[in-house]
């Protein structure tokens, strides 16, 4: 049995005729952030679900925490954490109420190592919700009932945590504010997170590592870092010279603008050096599959 947190190997899932997912395989190590990036309808929903268990695969293998998770029972559950989308019932419960209420249901599945549930005073620090913990939860703010989700999400301290797009809808500092609270989970306490998002931004921040899925397929794998100096590889450098202004790519931009400064010395004006970006690859990447589509 393999040791990875997750393994799925030569995944498929079809629609009726429509096959989504084509041959996917990946891992995520114990630990990690893995962030699943790829345009609307690149099948990222579908991938998750499958892995939670809530979708059943057309081929290929999947292990979830050393089990199949079509085939999971409770004890793998309690093991497994999801941020759903925002928590709408039980408005008249207080905070603390509710997850102390929740977190009941993990206490059977306590072991030596794990203390389950997560004590709810310590809960609602770890997720910033301290002060709110007498509070009803239809008194919430956006972002507030956002942290009510995760702590949710993990309450019965899932060794595993998935989070599909879980930022949709925030202002900037509910966002700012729920990037470090996934950091936190992660280095902190030692969750393996998979999430979701098409957002460049967030999965640079947040992510250890980056796939990027489009139509179905993974097109590349790598720390933010790797995947924009491996495959987008071109700067830009933008220079004039008597007034005129020029611009080239190139792969090698210390050496083009070493050149520019033997060429033409102190004529040289407005120099600027635009590295290339994980934007600039995923664009790169996306367009390149949707030609060979
Ligand atoms: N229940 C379903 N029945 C038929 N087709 C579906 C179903 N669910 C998803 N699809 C199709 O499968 C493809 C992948 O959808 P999926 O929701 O997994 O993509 P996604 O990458 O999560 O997209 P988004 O970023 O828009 O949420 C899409 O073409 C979608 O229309």
């Amino acid at each position: 049995m393999s040791k990875g947190i997750v393994t799925v190997d030569g995944l498929q899932m079809q629609y009726g005729e429509v096959q989504v997912l084509h041959e996917v395989s990946f891992e995520a190590r114990a630990g990690e952030v893995l962030t699943l990036l790829g345009p609307n309808g690149a099948g990222k929903s579908t991938t998750i679900e499958i892995l939670e268990g809530f979708r059943l695969r057309s081929a290929g293998r999947v292990e979830v925490l050393g089990t199949d998770p079509a085939e999971a029972d409770e004890s793998w559950r309690a093991r497994v954490g999801i941020v759903l989308q925002s928590w709408r019932d039980h408005g008249n419960w207080r905070v603390g109420e509710l997850l102390q209420h929740l977190g009941s249901y993990y206490t059977p599945y306590a072991t030596a190592g794990v203390v389950r549930p997560w004590p709810t005073g310590e809960l609602l620090a770890a997720v910033g919700l301290a002060e709110s913990a007498d509070h009803k939860i239809r008194t919430l703010s956006g972002g507030q009932r956002r942290r009510l989700d995760v702590a949710i999400g993990i309450v019965g301290r899932p060794e595993l945590l998935f989070l599909d797009e879980p930022t949709t809808g925030f202002d900037p500092e509910a966002r700012r504010e729920f990037h470090e609270l996934v950091g936190r989970l992660a280095t902190e306490y030692g969750t393996t997170i998979l999430l979701t998002t098409h957002d460049l931004d967030e999965a640079s921040r947040l992510a250890d590592r980056i796939m990027i899925l489009t139509s179905g397929r993974i097109v590349a794998v790598g720390t933010p870092s790797e995947l924009t100096t491996a495959i987008a590889g071109e700067d830009e450098v933008r220079w004039s010279v008597g007034g005129q202004g020029f611009r080239k790519r190139t792969a090698d931009s210390t050496e083009f603008v070493r050149g520019l400064f033997a060429q033409y010395g102190e004529e040289l004006r407005e120099l600027e050096v635009r590295r290339a970006s994980l934007e600039d690859t995923y664009l790169a990447l996306v367009r390149g599959q949707e030609v060979a589509a």
